[in-house]
């Protein structure tokens, strides 16, 4: 009998014990938890997938939505990735300005095992010397303003082409798809500003097309990555062929780009000294220069350009047309538009770019195109330190996503900031803002250190273009009452459907 008691005691105790010791130590692990690292707050998540179930199709909108719910800085889990996600302004600066060198780096975006320059990235680059050197480059020589100045004709007859080719189509009755020539407008213009120089007009436009479409098929394929395939451990397997296909294309554009450089070196002597440098020239001089602060290489070169052309030609083409999709869509701004357009221009000369300061309602237009419909709505950075962001910890290596596109439809920010309407731009407290990212409410070209090195071009080119479509054309949509404004599946801020209409002339320029 004494034995039993015994042993029921010591069971009793053991319980106890065990219980007692996981208490004990559930209790200390969610104290020290709690005061020393404090996680920013997250929707539920599942095994395996995270927060996938969560995400629609596009992006920077399902993000935006469950920032209602947990606030401007959540974490989110895309399969085996980790993200923290900035959805406000006040965040924003202190991600982009407050403790901007420690969150200046990046990551490339997808699966990157299809990449032959891997470790040759400058717009997916770690902040680093690399990096700087470049920046430095684009700064004082590659886009630094007396270059953008000597490539004002460019910029000029590339507008006259397309006003000539809509012209012709309007005077043959014929639609046009917009969004086509838009894309093959910017491509031709920033091909001849990078390594145009050498050819004839016929060469660089073929050129200028064939590296445009090798391009296209890399966009296309890394666009036709499932978030799963992109976020998940399954992207080592390539599941669909994708990463072949990119691989491939990616071959072929080294091969091109080979045979580019080529010819610019067998020319050397003919072009190494004249004054109008293109991008390729200045590259090729730092790549020759043995003094150089960092020993540039071809594909360091190749992939500058590709990096280029995507950052620039989509981007910009895009902005353009959803700013015609907005004004056709809405005949009173367009008139309104014009009518600035005419008082200001006059009723015999085509809008030049050195209108544009005199145009607020034309930059109005433009900005808040830029506001609704970013081309880049989520600015990618890594944090290199352990960092404490509105009371949370964000730890070293944390990938970070600055949802631009949530904070410039943010409520708390803007009135109605689901409507299109560019006079929010002309009022007190909004007339100020730039495309300098100073101003964190509004970020269409990102801030900081990594911010877009190309927005003194897009702010020449955008203005002029969209004012001569208003000047000279009025536009029928083609099939349809409501032009689309919709973006494709994904992360970025691409249109999906084309905008196909009808250009009716109301100024010639060629007959002026
Ligand atoms: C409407 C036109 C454009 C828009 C809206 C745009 C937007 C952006 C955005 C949002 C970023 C990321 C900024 C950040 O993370 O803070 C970026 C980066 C960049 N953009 Fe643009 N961009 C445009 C046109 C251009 C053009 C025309 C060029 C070249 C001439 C260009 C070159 C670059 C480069 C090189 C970067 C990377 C900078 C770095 O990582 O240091 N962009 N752009």
């Amino acid at each position: 009998m004494a034995t039993t008691v015994q042993f029921t005691d010591c069971c009793y105790l053991f319980c106890i014990w065990i219980i007692s010791t996981f208490a004990v130590r559930f209790i200390i692990r969610s104290f020290t938890n709690s005061t020393k690292f404090r996680s920013p707050p997250s929707p539920a998540a599942l095994p395996f997938i995270g927060h996938l179930h969560l995400l629609s199709s596009t992006l920077p909108k399902s993000l935006e939505t469950l920032a209602k719910r947990c606030g401007p800085l959540m974490q989110i889990r895309m399969g085996d990735a980790a993200f923290i996600i900035v959805s406000d302004a006040n965040t924003a600066e202190e991600v982009l300005k407050t403790h901007d060198a420690d969150f200046a780096s990046k990551y490339e975006p997808g699966p990157a095992q299809q990449l032959i320059y891997r470790g040759s990235s400058f717009v997916n680059s770690p902040y680093g010397p690399y990096w700087r050197f470049i920046k430095k480059l684009c700064i004082t020589k590659l886009f630094a303003g007396s270059q953008l100045d000597r490539f004002t004709h460019i910029r000029e007859q590339e507008r006259m082409k397309l006003l000539k080719f809509l012209v012709q189509r309007s005077i043959e009755g014929e639609s046009c798809d917009l969004s086509m020539e838009l894309e093959a407008f910017t491509n031709h213009m920033m091909y001849r500003m990078a390594m145009g120089k050498r050819c004839t007009s016929q060469a660089y436009s073929d050129q200028a097309v064939e590296i445009r479409r090798i391009i296209r098929d890399i966009m296309e394929c890394g666009s036709k990555f499932p978030v799963i395939e992109v976020f998940s451990p399954l992207k080592k397997l390539d599941l669909f062929g994708n990463g072949k296909r990119i691989k491939d294309a990616f071959l072929r554009y080294d091969q091109k780009l080979e045979q580019i450089i080529q010819e610019y070196e067998d020319n050397r002597m003919n072009v190494g000294d004249r004054e109008e440098k293109d991008v390729m020239d200045i590259l090729l001089e730092t790549y020759k220069d043995t003094n150089a602060e960092i020993k540039l290489t071809k594909n360091h070169i190749k992939y500058f350009f590709m990096e280029i052309f995507m950052a620039a030609v989509d981007t910009t083409a895009t902005t353009l047309q959803s700013a015609m999709a907005e004004l056709i869509n809405r005949p009173h701004v367009f008139k309104k538009l014009r009518e600035e357009i005419n008082s200001v221009v006059g009723y015999n000369r085509l809008i030049t770019e050195s209108d544009v300061p005199n145009l607020p309602y034309l930059q109005a237009v433009l900005k808040e195109t830029l506001r609704l419909h970013p081309p880049g709505p989520l600015l990618r950075r890594t944090c290199a330190v352990d960092k404490k962001i509105n009371g949370y910890d964000v730890k070293a290596g944390t990938k970070i996503f600055v949802n631009v596109y949530a904070i410039m439809r943010d409520p708390n920010a803007w009135k109605e900031p689901n409507k299109f309407i560019p006079e929010r731009f002309l009022e007190p407290g909004f007339q100020q803002m730039d495309f300098k990212g100073q101003d964190f409410r509004f970020l269409p070209f990102g801030s900081g250190r990594r911010a877009c090195l190309g927005s003194s071009h897009a702010s020449f080119v955008m203005p002029a273009t969209v004012g001569s479509l208003v000047q000279c054309f009025d536009w029928k949509l083609k099939g349809v009452d409501k032009a689309g404004i919709d973006v494709v599946t994904g992360y970025t801020g691409a249109l999906a459907h084309s905008l196909v209409c009808f250009p009716i002339i109301r100024f010639d320029p060629f007959n002026a």
